[in-house]
């Protein structure tokens, strides 16, 4: 793919943290060698999560100035319903503080406890809440996603077999809905085809089920459409976006990421009923209908960074950066979840640090190995991230991985460089990396607050 230069110039700059090793020995140590305990100025590089980490535009900002500050009935929520209806082509729109407060609406409005939810692969907070609401998720995501070696370019993909098989088991009126989320985050940002997209609306159509989309990285999803799907190349990502969307009765959005805000998320859909559910229980939990615990600027800067995200100078400029520092680490040898996705490098931990059985973490340790080598921040996506089952057993997942995710238009290739060095120079020296172990682990989402230490 060629390389382009960042289409955009930077106004303004944040000084980061350049620190010493023994520094960085002494802060892992404090964050109980979990890099989520961090403290931000002690992290040089930081790539924890492309999760609210974005820079956003002077259009953004200005737009922020603009905010209509008023409880009920603000102009930024018609500003951010224009700008969904234009772009997503959802005519209805209900505002949540971030992903997981629509995650949270959701799952309450649509799940009868008992009832079953599939979906293209898990995420943590999509499942909790699933789970909180009486549901009981099933990953019916093809099987190459299970295999970070596998080269499947949509390896998001919904196995329609899987899907068909549950709905043989359960019964159409036992599924409460299926969630298929573009990209798949924890298989390595992988994308769904249009194809895939189409053939589970079929089912969906024929059983009369609700077809759901986790959208949060829908923009970098139709660039690999673009990119890859016969038929679409040439065709602008916003046409692709809207073309996907179609398909679906509505989405959960985490602005967070392909909205390029800091905070923000919504619920998009067709269905008035939906809606009025939706507009019952966000103002328990979330705020007025028209704010959804978000300031009036907010909505207004997600209405401007929605329609930024689709630009295809920019997702090519921002998923050439994330491949950029996939291919230098692939030319070294280090192992790392292929294809490289859209939103970060996955490195598999367990190839990597493979003297280490998945009970000594090997992925909590090798981002706790790499904070210590450069101040580079990364996220375990593995044993730890899976948690435990209703049993109370620890899950083992097939993919014990680190991940490097790459905020959108902060870090230039200057900065992919130093990432790229550090984490060959950790792989060189990795025999003589042992593992770690709980010291305290956290009874939900454990992954975010635990503490470890090594073995
Ligand atoms: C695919 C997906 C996510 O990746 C996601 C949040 N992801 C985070 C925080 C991450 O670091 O990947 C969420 C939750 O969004 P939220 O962090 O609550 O705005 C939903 N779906």
């Amino acid at each position: 793919m060629p390389a382009i230069a960042e289409p955009y110039r930077i106004k303004m700059v944040e000084p980061i943290t350049m620190t010493t090793r023994e520094q960085r020995e002494a802060a892992i140590r404090a964050a109980g060698y979990n890099t989520f305990l961090l403290r931000s100025d002690d992290v040089y590089i930081d790539l924890l999560t492309d999760s609210g980490t974005s820079a956003m535009s002077d259009r953004q900002w200005s737009a922020m100035m603009m905010g209509d500050e008023a409880y009920a009935g603000a102009r930024s929520f018609d500003h951010l319903v224009e700008s969904v209806r234009e772009n997503y082509g959802f005519p209805l729109v209900c505002p949540t503080h971030q992903g997981r407060g629509a995650e949270h609406l959701i799952s309450k409005i649509l799940i009868t406890p008992g009832q079953h939810v599939p979906g293209n692969m898990y995420f943590t907070t999509t499942r909790v809440h699933q789970e909180l609401a009486g549901g009981t998720f099933h990953d019916v995501i093809i099987d190459e996603a299970h295999d970070p070696a596998s080269r499947h370019p949509f390896k998001g993909n919904v196995d329609l077999d899987k899907f068909q098989a549950l709905i043989d088991e359960v019964g159409a009126d036992q599924i409460a809905y299926i969630n298929v989320a573009v990209t798949v985050n924890m298989a390595g940002g992988q994308p769904v085809s249009m194809a895939n997209i189409r053939a589970v609306r079929e089912i969906c159509d024929r059983y009369g089920i609700i077809l759901w989309s986790d959208a949060t990285r829908l923009a970098e999803n139709a660039w690999f459409i673009q990119e890859r799907e016969d038929g679409y190349a040439g065709r602008p990502v916003a046409e692709i976006v809207r073309e996907m969307l179609s398909h679906f009765d509505g989405i959960t959005m985490s602005g967070k990421k392909d909205c390029l805000v800091n905070i923000g998320g919504f619920l998009a859909m067709r269905d008035e009923a939906i809606l009025t559910k939706a507009r019952e229980l966000v103002v328990v939990y979330e705020g007025m209908p028209t704010y959804g615990g978000l300031a009036g600027r907010d909505l207004d800067a997600m209405a401007v960074g929605l329609r930024e995200a689709l630009d295809d100078d920019y997702l090519t400029h921002r998923i050439g950066q994330v491949r950029y520092l996939g291919e230098r680490l692939q030319a070294a040898g280090v192992p790392i979840v292929e294809p490289i996705g859209g939103h970060a490098v996955f490195i598999d931990a367990a190839a990597f640090l493979d003297h280490l059985s998945q009970d000594e973490l090997p992925a909590q340790t090798l981002a706790a190995e790499i904070f210590l080598d450069s101040g580079v921040r990364s996220m375990e996506r593995g044993i730890v991230s899976a948690g435990r089952d209703a049993d109370g057993n620890n899950r083992y997942p097939k993919l014990e991985l680190v991940r490097l995710t790459i905020p959108r238009r902060v870090y230039t290739n200057s900065h992919m460089d130093v990432v790229a060095d550090s984490v060959i120079r950790v792989f060189q020296r990795r025999r003589e990396i042992q593992g770690l172990t709980f010291v305290y682990e956290s009874p939900t989402l454990r992954f975010f607050t635990s503490r470890f230490e090594p073995l």
